[in-house]
Parts: C-alpha cells; structure tokens; sequence
C-alpha cells in the first residue's frame, strides 16, 4: 500500500522514440485529474515543454509545466530535480498526478533513486517508469552499437568508459522499465514488430509488460495506476554505469552526445526546407533534431521534428504577441560525429536556398 501518496509517472526513452507524443495524448485522456509536468531535455532549447504548453489541453496550463533544461534529469537530481518537486509539494493545490519526462539521454536509475530522498519519499511514491521505444528505430538495428568503430575508439582513447553509448543507454532505459511501449507500430509491418517484440523482451531480465502504440495514443488507464513502488525496487535495476562503477564514488556523464542550437532565417519553403534537412541529416548522421521555424506571411509558428532521416513539419500555434518570430533548431548527435560549425552553415544555407526559390 503507497497510502495517500502522489503518484508520478517516469516516462522515459531514446531520442525521439514519442515520449512528448505519448504524454499529450495522456493529457488528452486525464479524466479531468490535475496533472503536473516535468520536462526535462538534453539541448539549451526547451521545445518538448514548449509543444506542451502550447496543446491548449484545459488539464495542463502554463504553470503546470516545469522545464529543467540544465543538463539530463539523471545528473542534476540534488540541484533541479529535488527542488523542483519540493516547490511543487508546497503548492497551495497539489497535483493529482506527476509525470516526469527524462531526456532522451538520461539513465532513469538516479532520478528514480531521488525519490527515497526525505523530502520526496513521505509525499510522492513512483507509480511506474514507463519506457517508449522507437520500434523503427530498433527495427532498423540503430541501438545496436558498431563494434569496430567503437573498438576504434577505445583504442583512440583508452579512459573511454561508456564504450557503447547507444546500446548501452538504451538497455539502461528497459532495464529501468516497469512497463514497456512499443511506439511507431505504424512504421513496421506485423512480422517485424513480432521479432522487435522478442528482441526486447529478450533483453528485459524480468517479465515486464509490453504493449504496443501509435502516435503513443494509450488509454490513461495502462499508463497509470501500475502502482509499482518502483523507488523500492530501483536498487535492484542497476545500470551498465552503476555495475562497472560499484563500490566507487564516480559521476557519469553524457560525454559521448553533444548537442548545438542554429540560429537560422525564415523559411518561405517548409517542404523544401525539409527535404534539406533530411539529406544533411543522414550525411552528418544527426540522431536527432528539432525546433520551430518562421515562415514568412503565416500566423503560425512551424515545428521541425526529426528524428534519424524521418522528418515531420506542422503548424502548431500563432506566434504570440510580443514574441520573436526566428527559426531555431536544436541538433543532437554523438560528440565525434557531429561538425557543429559545418552543419550549422549548411542549415543556414539551406534555409536561404529555400528562401530564394520560393521568391523565384
Ligand atoms: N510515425 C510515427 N511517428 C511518431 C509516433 N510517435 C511519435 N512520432 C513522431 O516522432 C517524432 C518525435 O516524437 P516526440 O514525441 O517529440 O519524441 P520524444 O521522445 O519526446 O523526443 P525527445 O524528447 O527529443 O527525446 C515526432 O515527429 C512525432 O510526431 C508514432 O507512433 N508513429
């Protein structure tokens, strides 16, 4: 029995993998229970946070929202995420519910940990982590690391403690997991999501639950009230980084994924724009981008999202009074695959490019 203790949802995942999507579309389905919102995202660019507020979703308004873009959840436990949560306990009108993003990037043990903390343990209690997972992705054997460049790597530089970054990160992730999404079953046919099915039951040690989705669209009632007490249980979900590091006092980082915001000019041409993006996305090898544009003569901001080469652009609110109409993306990718200063003048360019042709 948790008592009368709040319960809070980690939704966590890979880059990309629909965990915004997955929570929206819960905020829709809340059942009129107040919702409080952690956001958290690896890049200087809070764009999650900012779609969410954005949805217009009578449940979640603008101060239900708390962004901590300080760096990943995992590292800044003690200096955003404790303080975060008292402030919210404080609040005149407690949450029904707290739900929790992590950064694509963020191993979910030490932030599921943080909630045996004192300030947190006698109020809050974590009712499940739930893991979305990019089935595409999977499909496509993107988590599974290149071992001979990996082993290039280590010989390069032999301190190289997380040798592994994508692979390992993502079985961090399911480890974590007391319920599993398989999100993008539209993108895989039937056989394909069968074998990604096996695949991650296969590297989950305990029998957690895995359901599929799309468009993260899940009834409230799977994702909520799986009552788990996973704060008990976290002990016992070490990650790669805890195992290797046992015994020791030793900080992990995220050294191996740098990430950059492009200042860039308005965009005329959203199709051609992203048609850009998709090829510079696949020779740079980008894991993940995203922002919002400025389109010239429409009332609407434009939101850039891709993740791999698959890219979307939509309209999703009028620029507000007062705010700047720019466009500005946020790019992600591991730290030596990523030439910053080359990619930003080739979005520039491209944003121009597409400028011209439609003046044409
Ligand atoms: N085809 C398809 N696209 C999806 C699905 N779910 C999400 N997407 C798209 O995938 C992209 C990333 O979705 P997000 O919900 O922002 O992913 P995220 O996990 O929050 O991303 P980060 O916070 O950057 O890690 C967006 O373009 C979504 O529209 C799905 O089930 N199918």
């Amino acid at each position: 029995m948790q008592g009368q203790k709040i319960p809070a949802t980690v939704i966590t995942g890979f880059l990309g993998a629909g965990k915004t999507t997955l929570i929206r579309n819960l905020l829709q389905n809340a059942g009129g229970r107040k919702i409080a919102l952690i956001i958290n995202e690896f890049g200087d660019l809070g764009v999650d946070g900012d779609i969410l507020k954005g949805c217009g979703i009578e449940t979640c308004g603008e101060d239900d929202v708390v962004e901590l873009t300080n760096g990943c959840i995992c590292c800044t436990v003690a200096d955003d995420f404790i303080p975060t949560m008292t402030r919210l306990l404080e609040r005149d009108r407690v949450p029904d519910l707290i739900v929790i993003e992590t950064s694509g990037l963020a191993l979910p043990q030490p932030l599921v940990a943080a909630f045996n903390w004192p300030e947190v343990k006698t109020r809050v209690t974590v009712d499940g982590v739930v893991t979305v997972i990019d089935t595409a992705a999977v499909a496509d054997g993107r988590f599974a690391d290149d071992e001979e460049k990996v082993a290039a790597q280590r010989a390069a530089d032999e301190s190289l403690d997380h040798d592994k970054p994508l692979e390992e990160l993502f079985e961090d992730q399911i480890t974590a997991a007391d319920l599993i999404v398989l999100n993008k079953a539209d993108l895989v046919d039937a056989p394909t999501l069968e074998r990604v099915r096996r695949e991650i039951g296969q590297k989950s040690a305990r029998a957690v639950k895995i359901v599929t989705a799309e468009g993260g669209k899940l009834p409230a009632d799977v994702l909520l009230g799986i009552a788990a007490g996973t704060e008990d249980l976290i002990a016992g979900r070490k990650s790669h980084h805890e195992l290797e590091h046992e015994g020791e006092a030793h900080d992990h980082d995220h050294d191996e994924f740098e990430s950059f915001v492009v200042d860039a000019g308005a965009v005329p041409d959203p199709a051609t724009f992203a048609k850009g993006l998709s090829r510079l996305i696949a020779t740079h090898d980008i894991l993940r981008l995203k922002g919002f544009a400025d389109v010239p003569g429409k009332q609407m901001r434009l939101v850039v999202q891709a993740v791999g080469k698959r890219i979307e652009t939509y309209f999703d609110r009028a620029w507000a009074p007062g705010e700047t109409r720019a466009t500005r993306l946020v790019v992600i990718g591991l730290h030596d695959g990523l030439d910053a200063v080359r990619i930003e003048a080739e979005i520039r360019a491209l944003a121009e490019s597409a400028a011209k042709e439609a003046a044409e």
